[in-house]
């Protein structure tokens, strides 16, 4: 019993050995941001689904069945005569035929498929790193959480697209537009993070002493992802009312710095989420503060005189934010929805470079 239970300590020990290897956290973090890359990828199909407003195109919440599309005509003509039952068909696209529906049929197959395809990337090495033993302990319920969430981010998604179905509803409800996209964009930055965390244990941060050297780098890192958090909330205002149909000059909004129509509803604070006009306006203005509070810290990154990684992460960011802030700007004046999709996307990298910023800034909890 006795030599049983320090065989098990031993293997334990090996195991752990193994988990903390180099080798084998390079090998878990590269699943990781390979993972990362796939929900930045999904965030693009997502853009392009809503720009060609093919969201509502599947009335069925089969997580299994699904991934098969119709395969006969009259499979084809079944799922057709279902979108025929919802408002969008009958106050919109009376006039659509089956090729028209094909159309908007295949991008939300494709969304769903890749959601699918995404749990299988995060399910099956996650069960093959666990069961060798090449994850760390205190990973493991963090990791599990994780693909936990991933199905409930499809849960979100359903609930999302059912809101379109309802009586006088053409699209999806505003809120639950946001509340998916936020969503997902905490999941991609938690998968982001737990790539650093693998990649970077705690012996490779910086000592204490040097890492409070850098307080103030540090701060700004973390008001840049705050800043990016609010621009991207706002952003979600904007993309749900379809407020890039309006006022598309920039700066000014109907040739003035506050647009005529910013507060039309009441309660006040229903424009920052409803009224096309208000949630423009905050997206361009919050868009702004973040890409000044962005360049304040590349600023801060640079006459502080970094640590090379956190300078690159800095830069990066910088990089990112400009390259955000152009396609915004040119998304809104040439309403090209194609030029957004990189905008949306280019949000999950930027939030992601602000968040590698700060790790790589982080002290160790002891000397
Ligand atoms: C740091 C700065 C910015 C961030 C992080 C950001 C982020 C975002 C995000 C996440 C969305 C999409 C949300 C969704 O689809 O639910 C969005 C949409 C949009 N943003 Fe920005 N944005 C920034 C700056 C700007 C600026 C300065 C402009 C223009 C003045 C702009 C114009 C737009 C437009 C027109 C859309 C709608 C695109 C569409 O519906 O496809 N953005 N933004």
């Amino acid at each position: 019993m006795a030599s049983q239970t320090a065989a098990g300590i031993a293997m334990n020990q090996s195991r752990a050995a193994r988990a903390a290897s180099p080798e084998n956290r390079r090998l878990v973090a590269a699943w990781l941001f390979v993972s990362f890359a796939l929900i930045v990828e999904m965030f693009g199909i997502g853009a392009y689904v809503q720009n060609d407003n093919a969201g509502l195109s599947i009335m069925a919440w089969q997580p299994v069945s699904g991934i098969i599309p119709p395969l006969t005509h009259a499979a084809w003509e079944r799922m057709f005569a279902l979108y025929k039952t919802i408002p969008q068909y009958q106050l919109l696209n009376s006039h659509m035929d089956l090729a028209g529906f094909k159309a908007i049929f295949w991008p939300e197959w494709i969304h769903r498929l890749w959601g699918r395809l995404l749990g299988l990337d995060f399910g099956i090495p996650l069960v093959w790193f666990w069961w060798t033993g090449r994850l760390e302990r205190r990973l493991r319920p963090w990791l599990l959480l994780l693909f936990v969430l991933g199905g409930i981010q499809g849960l979100i998604g359903w609930w999302m697209v059912a809101s379109g179905f309802h009586p006088g509803m053409t699209e999806v409800s505003v809120w639950r537009l946001s509340i998916h996209y936020c969503f997902a964009t905490a999941l991609a930055i938690a998968v982001f993070c737990s790539g650093l965390v693998v990649l970077r244990p705690e012996s490779e941060r910086l000592p204490p002493a040097e890492a409070a050297k850098y307080r103030t780098a540090r701060g700004f890192a973390i008001a840049s992802i705050v800043a990016i958090c609010i621009a991207i909330v706002a952003g979600t205002f904007l993309s749900g009312t379809h407020a890039y149909t309006i006022d598309n000059t920039f700066p000014l909004m109907q040739g003035r710095w506050i647009p005529p129509g910013y507060a039309t509803l009441h309660p006040f604070w229903r424009n920052w989420v409803l009224n096309k006009a208000a949630a423009q306006w905050d997206h361009r203005l919050l868009g702004t503060v973040a890409a000044l509070v962005v360049i304040a810290a590349v600023v801060a990154a640079i006459r502080a005189d970094l640590p090379p990684r956190a300078r690159d992460a800095f830069l990066v960011m910088g990089g990112l934010l400009i390259v955000q802030y152009i396609l915004g700007v040119t998304t809104l004046v040439s309403k090209i929805l194609d030029i957004g999709i990189v905008h949306q996307m280019n949000a999950v990298l930027l939030l992601a470079a602000a968040v590698w910023a700060y790790f790589e800034l982080r002290g160790r909890r002891s000397a």
